[in-house]
C-alpha cells in the first residue's frame, strides 16, 4: 500500500514547542483525522507537510516525492484548505480562481462553478467582505476543483453552520468514492470523524500518542465507571487514566476483559467516544510528562 504522506524523524523547535523526531505515514485511499487539544501542534504538522515550514531535521515526502526536487508536481496533486484566509483580501473569488487556475494542470472550471453554485458563493465580492464561513467555503471550492489526489485541510469545518457542515461531510464522502483519493484533516469536531474517518492520529504536546484505525479504536478503548472505593494502587493499574469525582470514578481502559474479571458487576463498561479517548489519553500523557 502506498503512503501519500511520509514524515521521517521530523524535528522542529520553536521557543516553547517542539516536535522531536516524529514519524508518520498516511496511507493512500483513506480519510485520516488529526486531533489534539489547542496548541498541541496540528497546524504546525500540516505546515510541515505542506512545506510552508521547513523541518530542522528529518524528511517529508508526499506521494514518495521530495519537495526539494518535486515541489510543483506535489502541489499540483494536493487540494489544500487552510484555517485562515491566505488570499489577498481585496481580491474577488472570480479573480482568485483566475490566478489559481493556471497553477494546476487539471483545473476544472465547470467543477469550480458547480461548487460556487452549490455553496451559494458570490464571485464578484471582495474576499474581505466574506463571512468566516463563506471564506472557508471558497477555500474548499478552490481545493476541490483541480482533481487533487490528496486533500489536506486544517479545521475545515470551523466556523461553518451545522447544516453546511453536514453537507460538506457528504461532499467529502462523494470525493472519497474515487478510491485513489486520500483526505487528511485536522478538526476539533470529533463527531465528524466518528461519521467518516478511517484513521485517527492523536497528538499532544508535539508527540503522536496514537495512529489507529477508527473501528479498532472503538473496540480497543472502553470507558469504565464505578465507585472510588474500588480503587487502590493495584486496581488503578488497569486504567490508562482515571477521573475522580466525589464518590465515583470514570476511567479509560485498553483491557476491558480483565477489568470485567476483576471488578465484576461493581463497574459499568461503556463505549468510549472519541472525545472520551482524547480526554483521558491527553490527561495520561500530561501526567507522564509531569513525573
Ligand atoms: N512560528 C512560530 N513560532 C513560535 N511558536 C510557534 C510558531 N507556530 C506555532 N507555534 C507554537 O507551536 C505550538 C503549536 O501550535 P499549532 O498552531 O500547531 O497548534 P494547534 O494544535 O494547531 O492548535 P489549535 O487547535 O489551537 O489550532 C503553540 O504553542 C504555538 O504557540
Amino acid at each position: 500500500m502506498n503512503n501519500v504522506i511520509e514524515l521521517r524523524s521530523i524535528s522542529k523547535e520553536f521557543k516553547e514547542f517542539s516536535f522531536d523526531s516524529i514519524d508518520l505515514q498516511i496511507k493512500q485511499g483513506y480519510t485520516t483525522g488529526l486531533i489534539g487539544a489547542n496548541g498541541t501542534g496540528k497546524t504546525t504538522l500540516i505546515k510541515l507537510i505542506m512545506n510552508l515550514l521547513k523541518p530542522d531535521e528529518g524528511e517529508v515526502r508526499l506521494f514518495g516525492l521530495d519537495y526539494a526536487t518535486h515541489e510543483k508536481s506535489i502541489k499540483d496533486r494536493i487540494g489544500f484548505v487552510f484555517d485562515s484566509n491566505i488570499f489577498y483580501e481585496s481580491l474577488k473569488l472570480k479573480d482568485i480562481s483566475r490566478i489559481i487556475a493556471p497553477a494546476y494542470t487539471q483545473w476544472d472550471s465547470d467543477q469550480f462553478q458547480a461548487y460556487v453554485d452549490r455553496f451559494e458563493l458570490p464571485l464578484n465580492k471582495p474576499i474581505k467582505h466574506f463571512s468566516k464561513g463563506m471564506q472557508m467555503k471558497a477555500s474548499i471550492a478552490l481545493a476541490l476543483s483541480h482533481h487533487a489526489e490528496l486533500i489536506i485541510m486544517d479545521e475545515p469545518t470551523a466556523g461553518l453552520d451545522p447544516t453546511f457542515r453536514r453537507e460538506l461531510l457528504d461532499i467529502f464522502q462523494e470525493e472519497m468514492l474515487n478510491e485513489n483519493r486520500s483526505i487528511f484533516f485536522s478538526t476539533h469536531t470529533t463527531s465528524d470523524l466518528e461519521r467518516f474517518a478511517d484513521y485517527i492520529v492523536l497528538i499532544d504536546q508535539g508527540e503522536i500518542l496514537f495512529h489507529e484505525r477508527m473501528d479498532e479504536l472503538q473496540e480497543k478503548y472502553v470507558l469504565v465507571k464505578g465507585s472510588n472505593e474500588l480503587l487502590d494502587r493495584d486496581t488503578e493499574a488497569y486504567f490508562v487514566h482515571i477521573e475522580r469525582t466525589q464518590n465515583l470514578f470514570q476511567a479509560l481502559t485498553t483491557d476491558p476483559a480483565q477489568v470485567q474479571q476483576v471488578f465484576g458487576e461493581y463497574v459499568v463498561l461503556e463505549k468510549a467516544s472519541l472525545d472520551d479517548i482524547m480526554f483521558h489519553m491527553k490527561a495520561a500523557h500530561r501526567q507522564q510528562l509531569n513525573k
